[in-house]
């Protein structure tokens, strides 16, 4: 069996080309689908990290349920694969309310906002992920629906058509980003509570891979947990896949238990090293050293160089290589710093200077 093969993405979720087939991919892939909804936690108390956010959401949650009332709007941002999905299905779950779920890119004609907005239960969640590729027009006609639980229809067209405001019952809106300065000040400014999920700890990420082993009835200790922890980019989605990886080769290769020595042999079958690098991200860091003399190169340059797209870039690989302080994002360009140097065995030049 190839460990590697990873199945198709799918086409509503940010990920392009080469990066939707990574082991340590941060994207959703259709493979990882049925498996994250059975380990998705369904209660904040069982959400593990995030602690900022999580105390937060806790008051709000509390005082909306006090007072009855629908819970103020809430926009959750960070990279891909930290749980913003899962913490929208969680406060619908804790307010006891219904849940529905759409994203910018499955939105594209008015009609199919009209449709969901008019059909929403008093109080519930729409969830709408990757608020930041909503259409513009359809944008502006979520202004009113989240201000004033109120939509404007027009009915005919030309000179005879009309503006009809349908009240709408009163929601909660929970839309998440992985790009919040791509929303319009408008947008961004609907919204009561703002929640910026960060890359958890090895700790953090060591009791998920714990507590998804026991949901899925494998045995691992401490030492394997911990092992690929280490190697999870800091989220979530990728602890939980490579531990699916790591269970399967325990199972073929070993007696089914995941200890260090295991989960080490495993994770370097799959090439994924002790920072959670593949392939790629070394690739990245080798074309900014070798071709660039360590940068600064521009986003569009290194992503011809690489045969990626920018958005994957930007939004997938780079956060965490930024968050490690492998990579620096300056008004220049991209600048590999001396630990990715260090990493690849590369001895950093010595800079000149003029005076
Ligand atoms: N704090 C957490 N504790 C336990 N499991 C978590 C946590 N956060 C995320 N997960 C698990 O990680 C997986 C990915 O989470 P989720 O789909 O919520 O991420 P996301 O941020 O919405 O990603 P995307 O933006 O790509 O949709 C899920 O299986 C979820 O169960």
């Amino acid at each position: 069996m190839d460990f590697r093969t990873q199945k198709r993405f799918d086409t509503n979720k940010t990920p392009k080309s080469a990066e939707a087939d990574r082991i340590v991919s941060a994207s959703t892939t259709d493979d990882d689908a049925a498996f994250e909804l059975k380990l998705r936690p369904h209660h904040l108390r069982e959400f593990i990290g995030q602690e900022k956010a999580k105390e937060q959401l806790a008051i709000a949650l509390e005082a909306a349920k006090a007072r009855g009332e629908a819970l103020d709007h809430v926009l959750l941002f960070g990279p891909p694969g930290l749980g913003k999905t899962t913490l929208a299905t969680i406060i619908a779950n804790e307010l006891g309310v219904g849940y529905q779920q759409t994203s910018g890119p499955a939105l594209q004609i008015q009609g199919d906002l009209t449709a969901i907005l008019t059909n929403l239960r008093e109080r519930q969640v729409l969830f709408l992920d990757e608020i930041h590729r909503l259409q513009p027009v359809l944008e502006e006609k979520l202004y009113t629906a989240l201000e004033d639980y109120q939509l404007d229809i027009i009915i005919g067209q030309g000179p005879s058509a009309r503006t009809h405001v349908m009240e709408i019952r009163p929601f909660t809106f929970v839309a998440a980003t992985t790009r919040p300065g791509l929303l319009s000040s408008p947008l961004r400014s609907r919204f009561g509570i703002l929640l910026r999920l960060e890359f958890y700890t090895d700790d953090e990420l060591r009791y998920i891979v714990e507590r998804s082993a026991e949901v899925i009835g494998v045995t691992i200790d401490q030492d394997g947990a911990a092992e690929i922890a280490m190697r999870s980019r800091g989220t979530p989605r990728i602890a939980n896949r490579l531990l699916r990886r790591v269970r399967d080769f325990a199972e073929v290769r070993a007696n089914g238990t995941i200890d260090r020595e295991t989960a080490q042999k495993a994770l370097a079958m799959l090439e994924v090293d002790a920072h959670g690098f593949d392939e790629l991200d070394r690739r990245l860091l080798r074309t900014i050293i070798e071709k660039y003399d360590g940068g600064p190169v521009g986003l569009n340059t290194l992503a011809a160089a690489l045969a990626e797209e920018e958005d994957a870039l930007e939004e997938v690989y780079e956060p965490f290589l930024i968050q490690i302080g492998f990579l620096d994002r300056t008004p220049r360009g991209r600048v590999a710093t001396r630990l990715a140097y260090e990493h690849l065995g590369i001895e950093m030049p010595r800079k000149t200077s003029l005076f």
